[in-house]
């Protein structure tokens, strides 16, 4: 099976994107659908936290280039087990040197999600977690930990709030980034518009997450043919799960390596949330220990 993504990032406009991995039909004109926004928090507001100010993706990127690094990206799911481990998890992928780290909203119709993402926002809905509890938990944990955070949420969320009040709301919690996968064509200019009012970068892409045995070797013609195309950083993500698969991509030239599916698996399935701590932190260990 054709194994993965890519995400394109952008760093002087407010957006960055994710192109997918149908690879064989991959066209450079070809701009799919993932869309992950960040925001750069250069001053004033982090003079209030005890945290070293954290920079923008776009900055994080940049600054990792120069020092000829590879951005290392974990994904989990919001509220799965809970709320208070997701905060722990955060802190455990940041500690372990994640370079940036996105969150995913729980939602009930996750369509670009593959089976373990799917069940873990299930799992998070059937406990209740909502994007105020969410913001709520964020506000807490966001001035500790020094990777910027890019939220990941479905479309219709942002929709139900009002565009503009969803940029200015996540602006106020310090999320740097915003990836919203299922944005149609004819709505990006509303939510770059907004996301640029508010500091927020923006992204997309297409594809079905899942860890996979092995990463798709068409993922390096994909990569090449991108970077023909843009001089903005190009992360890869969809199916990444091991030391060996980051290490490949990497050495295909990709400016970061996203995994999602493998790392909420570890937290999802554990016999107790603490268990899945430890389990995430030894797995974040690895695959960082991986990368250049
Ligand atoms: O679960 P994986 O295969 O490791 O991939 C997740 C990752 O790419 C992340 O960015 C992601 C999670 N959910 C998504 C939905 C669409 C696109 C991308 C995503």
């Amino acid at each position: 099976m054709a194994a993965t993504t890519t995400a394109l990032k952008s760093t002087t406009s407010a957006c960055f994107q994710q192109l997918k991995k149908s690879d064989a039909h991959f066209s450079p004109s070809h701009r799919p659908g993932f869309v992950s926004v960040r925001r750069l928090r250069q001053s004033p507001m982090a003079t209030l936290t005890a945290a070293a100010p954290t920079v923008g993706l776009a900055q994080t990127f940049s600054n990792l280039k120069s020092q000829g690094k590879v951005a290392f990206i974990p994904y989990i799911t919001a509220g799965d087990p809970d709320l208070s481990t997701t905060a722990e998890a955060l802190k455990v992928l940041d500690k372990c040197g994640s370079d940036i780290i996105e969150l995913g909203v729980p939602y009930s119709d996750p369509l670009a999600d593959g089976p373990v993402i799917q069940a873990a926002a299930t799992r998070s809905l059937a406990r209740g977690t909502n994007f105020d509890s969410i913001l709520s938990m964020l506000k807490k944990v966001v001035p500790e930990i020094s990777a910027p955070i890019a939220l990941f949420t479905y479309y219709n969320p942002i929709l139900k709030r009002g565009v503009g009040q969803f940029m200015s709301t996540v602006k106020d919690t310090g999320i740097h980034g915003l990836v919203v996968p299922d944005v149609p064509l004819e709505e990006t200019e509303l939510l770059r518009k907004e996301a640029l009012k508010n500091n927020i970068e923006l992204v997309s892409s297409i594809g079905v997450t899942g860890a996979r045995a092995s990463v798709s070797t068409k993922v390096q013609t994909l990569l090449r043919d991108i970077k023909e195309v843009t001089t903005k950083p190009v992360a890869v993500g969809f199916g990444i799960s091991s030391p060996e698969h980051v290490q490949q991509v990497a050495g295909w030239g990709a400016d970061g390596v996203i995994v999602g599916s493998a790392m909420v698996k570890l937290l999802g399935e554990a016999k107790s949330p603490e268990e899945g701590l430890l389990e995430l932190e030894k797995f974040t260990k690895s695959l960082k220990a991986a990368l250049p």
